[in-house]
């Protein structure tokens, strides 16, 4: 598997090259030029796929960004600087990246429709100062020469696709790495890719420097074809019309881009030839938008799933040993041996030091190193509500300690306090290191992991991207042997956004508990799982610290799974602690069973 896909993605890539050599040498001149046009469009539709496409950010100011790309081409075209356009090219695409973060700073604090306003104005305001300046050169009708080489459309076009492919194969690795992880995270849910301890700041302004540099490429590529630019080239309306069809096509795959820049020159060509008025396009592609948003995927995105699907009915049972299980059954059998390895009593890397032989399903051992979290006087207040009331808490080293209470008792105000999500007083402490100071994502590196109510789970990842990305650290197969199979019901390969909601649930737990934190703060991991997945859940956690040194607190409304895996249980109510201490004793507490109305707990 390791030497077909290689070889899978090189007869690809050699195919198209061939195809481009072919387009470039048998279309007529006419037809060329609008090949020459449809790349370049992709370029640019590529920028959107990443901002837009992958990091899920609107952004309406990609032709400015095209537009600063081309202003910089034909200004050293005027300046005559050496290397002709194979060296203004990546200059026109570094020249647009300080844009680009300059655009990515209101980023930081605005979504949506705010973002739509405020990257539409920086589109507008370009286009602007563009139209009172005009391009470089062309008031001397200076046009913008290309090398030799490049001299004839033909040669030109192939050019255009040469930036096109590297521009996607760059993406391709980019998409594999933590960044681009990242960038997927993001678009799901801010406060997730925080918990991973990724910064959103960095993250979203590193996806608008990308952007831009690509968008700007392209705007050098146009210089290239049209020999002289005017702002008209570069409209703001242009950049809405490209965001369009970004969204329609799925720009964030390369074939996707290619798709959306080829649609947009047909489109345009074909309403040329029957006479209908050019402006008809923006309403296909506005349509087009609107069914993808309605569908919640892309051309791109939905070639893709027909393409697997056809696959995966296709392949015998001996590709789908070689391929990677898809069943639950199939995974249960692949990585059942590893789990049951894994499940073998080690000693963990937090407790390594601790005396004496482990004995089979020895019992979680608080107190065996420091407490892996000290909490002390917390509070959290919304306004005149005061959700949580000076609230101390102690996980030590070793342990599942379990936090519950009635609806609306301040857990989950309390673990966004601990975790760094919401404003609070009182002091965090994580292995005795304060964090209170910290931002999410730096508590998170510090040792402090989270999970959240709702599912939060990056749907464009598949499990193994997802656990490696949460995990920041390369997984071998006894840490995935560790979760798949034994806890959640998943092939590595399985894309998440197959996958069924309790699945994903657990998958966040097993991420939060491979990154190897202190302490996993699991907020509700049962919500939403079935009997005996919440059996596998508790008899898992419990085994957690032995094995892997990692503390648990477990926020949970199922008293039964807090009990199967607790050793210690806090009691809150109205904000404020009202028991503390082992299961049997707190569950028998008369200010508990008051709080819970007697039934569940008095059973
Ligand atoms: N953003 C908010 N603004 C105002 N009040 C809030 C906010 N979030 C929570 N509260 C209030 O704070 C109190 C504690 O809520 P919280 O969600 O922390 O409780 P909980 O124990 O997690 O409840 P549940 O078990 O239902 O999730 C409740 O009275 C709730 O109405």
């Amino acid at each position: 598997m390791r030497l077909a896909e290689p070889f899978r993605v090189a007869v690809v890539w050699a195919a198209l090259a061939l195809l481009a050599y072919g387009l470039a040498a048998l279309l007529p001149a006419y037809w060329v030029f609008l090949a020459m046009s449809a790349v370049i469009s992709g370029v640019l539709l590529q920028s959107l796929g990443v901002v837009a496409g992958q990091a899920g950010m609107v952004s309406l100011c990609q032709m400015a960004f095209a537009a600063i790309g081309a202003w910089t081409t034909a200004q050293l075209n005027v300046w005559g600087v050496p290397g002709g356009l194979w060296l203004w090219t990546p200059l026109a695409g570094l020249a647009a990246v300080p844009l680009g973060l300059l655009i990515g700073l209101p980023a930081l604090r605005l979504r949506g429709v705010h973002l739509a306003i405020v990257t539409l104005g920086f589109a507008a305001t370009v286009d602007v100062v563009l139209a009172a300046t005009s391009f470089p050169g062309v008031n001397q009708g200076l046009a913008v020469g290309r090398p030799a080489g490049l001299a004839a459309d033909r040669q030109y076009f192939l050019f255009c696709v040469g930036v096109f492919a590297l521009v996607a194969v760059m993406l391709g690795r980019v998409r594999r790495s933590r960044l681009g992880a990242a960038w997927r995270a993001l678009r799901e849910s801010e406060r997730a890719t925080a918990a991973a301890g990724t910064g959103v700041p960095g993250a979203k302004l590193s996806a608008f420097a990308v952007s831009a540099f690509i968008a700007g490429l392209s705007g050098a590529l146009l210089a290239g074809q049209l020999a002289m630019v005017v702002s008209r080239n570069f409209d703001p309306g242009q950049s809405l019309v490209a965001y369009a069809v970004a969204v329609f096509a799925g720009a964030q795959y390369a074939e996707g881009a290619l798709i959306g820049g080829a649609l947009g020159v047909a489109v345009a060509e074909v309403l040329r030839r029957l006479g209908i008025p050019q402006q008809w396009a923006n309403v296909v592609f506005a349509a087009g938008a609107i069914q993808a948003l309605t569908q919640g995927s892309g051309m791109s995105e939905s070639l893709r799933t027909v393409l697997r699907r056809a696959w995966g009915s296709r392949t015998s049972e001996a590709l789908r040993r070689v391929w990677g299980p898809r069943t639950s059954e199939a995974v249960r059998r692949a990585w059942g041996p590893r789990m049951s390895e894994a499940l073998r009593p080690r000693p963990s890397r937090r407790t390594a030091s601790a005396p004496g032989p482990a004995a089979p399903n020895p019992p979680n051992l608080p107190g065996t190193g420091p407490e892996a979290l000290i909490v002390r006087g917390v509070c959290v207040r919304y306004g005149r509500v005061v959700a949580v009331d000076g609230v101390d808490l102690t996980v030590p080293a070793g342990a599942v300690a379990g936090l519950v209470g009635p609806n609306g008792a301040g857990k989950s105000s309390l673990v966004d306090a601990i975790t760094g999500f919401t404003a609070a007083r009182g002091s965090v402490a994580v292995n005795g290191e304060p964090v209170d100071r910290l931002p999410a994502h730096r508590r998170a590196r510090a040792g402090l992991r989270r999970t959240f109510q709702q599912d939060r789970v990056p749907a464009g990842l598949s499990v193994r991207e997802y656990l490696r990305f949460v995990a920041r650290r390369p997984l071998t197969d006894a840490d995935l042997g560790e979760v798949l199979g034994g806890l959640a019901a998943a092939g590595p390969g399985d894309p998440i956004a197959e996958l069924d909601v309790g699945t994903r649930r657990l998958l966040e737990v097993a991420g939060a508990v491979l990154a190897g934190p202190a302490v996993a703060v699991l907020d509700e991991p049962a919500a939403g799982l079935g009997h005996a997945e919440t059996e596998l859940l508790g008899a898992w956690l419990r085994s957690v610290p032995r094995r892997l040194g990692v503390a648990v607190l477990l926020i949970e409304h199922d008293l039964d799974l807090v009990r199967a895996a607790c050793e210690q249980v806090t009691v809150l109510d109205f904000g404020r602690v009202i028991a503390a201490g082992p299961p049997a004793e707190v569950f028998a507490d008369p200010r508990v069973l008051r709080a819970y109305l007697g039934e569940e707990v008095a059973a």
